[in-house]
């Protein structure tokens, strides 16, 4: 069995500000507003002969990207049971409850998740630094968690393993 050793990315500077507003039903929601959120990562992965993991500078210049993408921006969950979603050359038309609001599409990104939340945001991502396997491969990654946060101390936490999923097929 190779020696395995957890790296833990939680950096000050990987934060990002956006706009959202949780639904809890189909006539429930909040109303919108923001947060600084931020993003934290826990990586496994081998140890080698030179007594090192992959270089985690690797991650760190992908999280930070990832935290510019998303910096300033509206999120709108665009797999939401409870929204309905239409646009025009200018603005996405987001109706909640036969309510609607206009949000001007430079300004919004639709992701592809039921709801933004912490837990919704945390599997996103996830998918995002996961979905190649190679990658993982090369840098001889075993689990993979992703942590956001809304606000400080409460975190939504995802998770991969290499192991579990290879005993899930
Ligand atoms: N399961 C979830 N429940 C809720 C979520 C969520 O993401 N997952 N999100 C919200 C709201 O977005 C709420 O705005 C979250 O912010 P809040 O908890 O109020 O953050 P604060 O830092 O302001 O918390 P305080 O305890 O007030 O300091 C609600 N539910």
């Amino acid at each position: 069995m190779p020696r395995l050793s957890s790296i833990e990315i939680r950096k000050q500077y990987l934060h990002f500000s956006a706009a959202h507003f949780t639904i809890f039903s189909a006539t429930e929601r909040e109303r919108l507003h923001g947060h600084n959120w931020r993003l934290g990562v826990e990586i496994t992965g081998e140890i080698d002969a030179n007594g090192l993991c992959f270089d985690y500078a690797i991650y760190k210049k992908i999280l930070k990207d990832l935290c510019h993408q998303y910096d300033e921006y509206t999120l709108i969950a665009d797999h939401s049971p409870y929204l309905q979603i239409s646009e025009d050359e200018e603005f996405y038309f987001v109706t909640h409850n036969h309510r609607t609001q206009p949000l001007l599409k430079t300004d919004t990104l639709l992701l592809p998740v039921k709801n933004i939340t912490i837990e919704e945001l945390a599997n996103y991502f996830l998918k995002l630094l996961t979905d190649d396997r190679e990658r993982l491969e090369e840098l001889k990654i075993y689990r993979f968690e992703v942590r956001v946060s809304s606000g400080p101390d409460q975190w939504g936490i995802a998770r991969w393993d290499r192991l579990a999923e290879a005993n899930d097929v």
